[in-house]
């Protein structure tokens, strides 16, 4: 007879793509340099974008093994002695997309780490080096049970505005200035954060038959198989560093939480 093998455990793992230019964290005088630093790489209280993320998920120990998606050709990430964190590894397989990134990024945990279809994956943006473990491990326990997985999103805290749509003017080589279309109702409207937690098969499937162009986060390519992802409360620290000025708000809040944590601060007795 033959023998019976129980299936295993689902088993969690991380994947973090970090293999963009950061283009729109560029100051004006930084556009024209041949090769600028990747934002995952600027250095805020000491240490990398990515190794702040790294750390977060390094602490949940709930994690099996956490895969950070990078450039063929980076040559910052070995060179940053912070990056080289527990349970974690590098992969040079990034895409010419942020989707792209992840799809490969989950070819490589199938591969290397012997991922299952049915085990589940945590997808997460370098650049959200805000994230904290508490609030991985509440998407967690909110997803672990469910048929489909969510993500960590934020309900809409400000009035939202379309902009009226603005030919070219002829012979003017700007666009006019933005003018308000109309003002969009905000209620049910969420901003999608991440990290986002789906079954890996499912999502591999997703992103293997979606159009990449139009998959911004992993939520949509699940949405674009008809699920429905449960959304779980993020909070507003958890933002993307996009833009230059994000570099001096992330670091304060960072140093913020760092004197928290430094015994004897007079931070730590407030209440
Ligand atoms: N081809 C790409 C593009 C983006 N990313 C990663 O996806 C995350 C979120 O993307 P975004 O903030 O848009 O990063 P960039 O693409 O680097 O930024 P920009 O669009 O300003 O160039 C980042 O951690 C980025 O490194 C990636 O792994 N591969
Ligand atoms: C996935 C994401 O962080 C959700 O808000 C975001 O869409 C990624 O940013 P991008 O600029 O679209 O790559």
């Amino acid at each position: 007879m033959p023998l019976r093998t129980e299936p295993q455990a689902p088993r969690i793992w991380a994947v973090i793509p970090a293999a963009g230019v950061g283009q729109r964290a560029l100051r004006a005088d930084q556009q024209t340099s041949s090769r600028p630093l990747p934002k995952q790489y600027h250095r805020l209280v000491g240490c990398s974008v990515l190794a702040h993320t790294l750390q977060a998920f390094a602490q949940v120990q709930a994690i099996a093994g956490t895969a950070v998606v990078i450039a063929p050709d980076d040559a910052v990430f070995s060179q940053q002695a912070e990056n080289h964190v527990a349970r974690t590894q590098a992969f040079a397989v990034g895409g010419d997309s942020r989707a792209a990134s992840v799809r490969n990024g989950l070819q490589t945990l199938a591969e290397h780490w012997g991922a299952q279809d049915h085990d589940w994956v945590l997808v997460h943006d370098a650049a959200r080096c805000l994230i904290t473990p508490e609030w991985i491990a509440r998407l967690i326990s909110a997803c672990q049970h469910d048929a489909v997985g969510g993500l960590l999103a934020l309900p809409l805290p400000d009035t939202l505005k379309e902009q009226r749509c603005q030919p070219l003017a002829e012979g003017h080589p700007k666009p006019a200035a933005a003018r308000v279309a109309q003002t969009v109702p905000r209620s049910g409207k969420w901003l999608a954060h991440t990290p986002q937690m789906f079954r890996l098969g499912m999502l591999r499937s997703a992103l293997q038959q979606a159009d990449l162009g139009l998959i911004t986060d992993e939520a949509s390519a699940i949405e674009w198989l008809g699920h429905a992802p449960l959304l779980v409360h993020s909070s507003a620290q958890n933002f993307k560093v996009t833009y230059p000025e994000d570099f001096a708000l992330a670091e304060a809040i960072l140093m913020a939480r760092q004197a928290r944590h430094t015994p004897n601060s007079t931070e730590s007795t407030t209440p």
